[in-house]
């Protein structure tokens, strides 16, 4: 299978953990024998903190996403370290690399690609680009909910989910740095092409695994 998975800086970036960069290396090398891998990384609570002060400074939001881009490149080169020689050995700036890389039979990373959307725009593009079987969006909750479950303790969880209720729930944000769960652009994107999609908690490395399985997260219904 083509698997492209987003790992949100939200779960890689969390505690500047070592041990989650290894966990999720093991996983993917192993993945990586039987699937065409490619990974998209967030820019996390780091990316938050440039942007901030980039903008605190005078930056525009194309500045400041720009800024974004950058941590999310430099988080993505974190990976690679972690997965050694599984890598390939460059960061990914646009889809033609990416495709080309992975003629390498490595694991492609990619962080961002330009202004105005988030990674999971760009993981989403990826996969519609490299033809994935199903794009995996790990982020710091469990899936979707009925409206944000860090803010309200009733919210409703959703094993299934169609992009219109996903458009209708979600408040989404388009300054840079301030886009949350999955951006307008990347459901636009999963719309046209069907793509299959699932959105799980990656905060236990191994989830990867199970959503794989469908034993976790929400799975998105493109309509
Ligand atoms: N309806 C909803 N269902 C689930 N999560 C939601 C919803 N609305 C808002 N959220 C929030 O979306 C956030 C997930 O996106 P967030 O931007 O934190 O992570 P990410 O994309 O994984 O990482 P990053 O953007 O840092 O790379 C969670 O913090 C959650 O509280
Ligand atoms: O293609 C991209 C990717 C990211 N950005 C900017 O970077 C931040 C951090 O990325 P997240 O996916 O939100 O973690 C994002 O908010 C954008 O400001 C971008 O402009 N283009």
């Amino acid at each position: 299978m083509k698997i492209v998975i987003i790992i949100g800086g939200s779960v890689l970036m969390e505690d500047s953990n070592p041990k989650k960069f290894r966990e999720y290396a093991k996983i993917l090398r192993d993945l990586s024998k039987d699937h065409k891998i490619w990974i998209v990384i967030g820019g996390g609570k780091p990316a938050r903190e440039y942007i901030a002060l980039a903008r605190s400074l005078g930056a525009n939001e194309a500045q400041c996403d720009d800024i974004g881009i950058d941590v999310t490149r430099l988080n993505a080169k974190l990976l690679k370290i972690a997965l050694g020689d599984s890598a390939y050995p460059e960061i990914a700036k646009n889809f033609q690399e990416a495709l080309k890389f992975s003629e390498s039979k490595k694991i492609v990373i990619m962080g961002g690609t330009e202004p105005a959307h988030s990674t999971d725009a760009v993981g989403a593009i990826l996969a519609e680009f490299v033809d994935a079987d199903i794009l995996i969006n790990l982020t710091s909750v469990d899936g979707f909910y009925d409206k944000d479950p860090k803010k309200y303790k009733d919210a409703k969880f959703y094993s299934k989910v169609t992009i219109s209720k996903m458009l209708e729930v979600l408040d989404n944000k388009s300054m840079a740095g301030t886009y949350e769960f999955f951006d307008r652009t990347a459901l636009d994107v999963v719309s046209r092409s069907k793509i299959k999609l699932k959105i799980a908690n990656g905060k236990d490395p191994q989830n990867l695994l199970r959503v794989l399985k469908g034993e976790v997260g929400t799975t998105v219904i493109p309509k």
